[in-house]
């Protein structure tokens, strides 16, 4: 990392900015000088975080409790390679297409390492590297995809309130009522750390902002937050 932290999750979880070269997509496509993204400011964006005991999911009490309080009932596990992956190279293409859900993507890696790409505030991509132990929540309603990196392999434990729907919603699908309470929540959280001045700069610059900024006016107003 850039900057020396104390956070544990740092030595399973970084992110940067990417480049916008078109080569392998398993490649870590890191910026020239390299920008490197905090978890903190990834948890702006909606996206947590956690460090866990991977050689031991099973018995875990820090998952457990994770589970309960989040309500996740529901887990699997997602094995991404050829032998194990069920029309492996569609699904490596799927996985790269730009995609939101409805509901919270929940993934922790127990073995292997990949990428999940997310789209910041300002449509730039953030490249977030999980390796084993690095758990991910992506909010409903992100833009994002997923890449295996140049080691080919993750085993992943999905998690999901209640039955699972795993199905993406291609770019463009801004209509979706999960996309638009996320930019309302980004929105709201953009404006409490950063004021009027960034909360103006981001909403001029593009659409989706601009039509929620009464929303997100509102919103504030509700809870008592001027
Ligand atoms: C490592 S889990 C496979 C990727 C996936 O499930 C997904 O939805 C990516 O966006
Ligand atoms: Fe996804
Ligand atoms: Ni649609």
């Amino acid at each position: 990392m850039g900057v020396p932290s104390n956070d544990p999750r740092e030595d399973v979880l970084q992110a940067w900015y990417m480049d916008d070269s078109d080569e392998d997509q398993r490649l870590p496509h890191h910026r020239e000088p390299k920008e490197y993204v905090s978890l903190d400011q990834l948890s702006e964006l909606g996206v947590i975080s956690w460090r866990l005991d991977a050689d031991n999911y099973e018995t875990d009490e820090d998952l457990k409790k994770i589970r309960e309080e989040r309500g996740y009932s529901y887990m699997d596990f997602c094995e991404v390679c050829p032998e194990k992956l069920p029309n492996y190279e569609e699904k490596i293409k799927s996985f790269f297409e730009e995609h939101l859900h409805t509901d919270e993507e929940i993934r922790y890696c127990v073995e292997g390492s990949g990428y999940f790409d997310v789209r910041d505030r300002n449509e730039k991509w953030i490249r977030v590297w999980v390796k084993k132990g690095g758990m991910i929540v992506l909010p409903a309603g992100i833009y994002h995809r997923f890449t295996l990196d140049t080691n080919n392999y993750i085993k992943a434990m999905r998690l999901f309130v209640g039955d699972p729907v795993w199905t993406p919603f291609n770019r463009p699908h801004d209509h979706l009522p999960a996309r638009y309470s996320l930019l309302t929540l980004l929105l709201q959280i953009c404006f409490l750390l950063y004021g009027w001045h960034d909360f103006q700069e981001t909403s001029l610059g593009n659409k989706n902002w601009s039509f929620l900024q009464g929303r997100v006016h509102q919103g504030l107003c509700d809870e008592g937050s001027w």
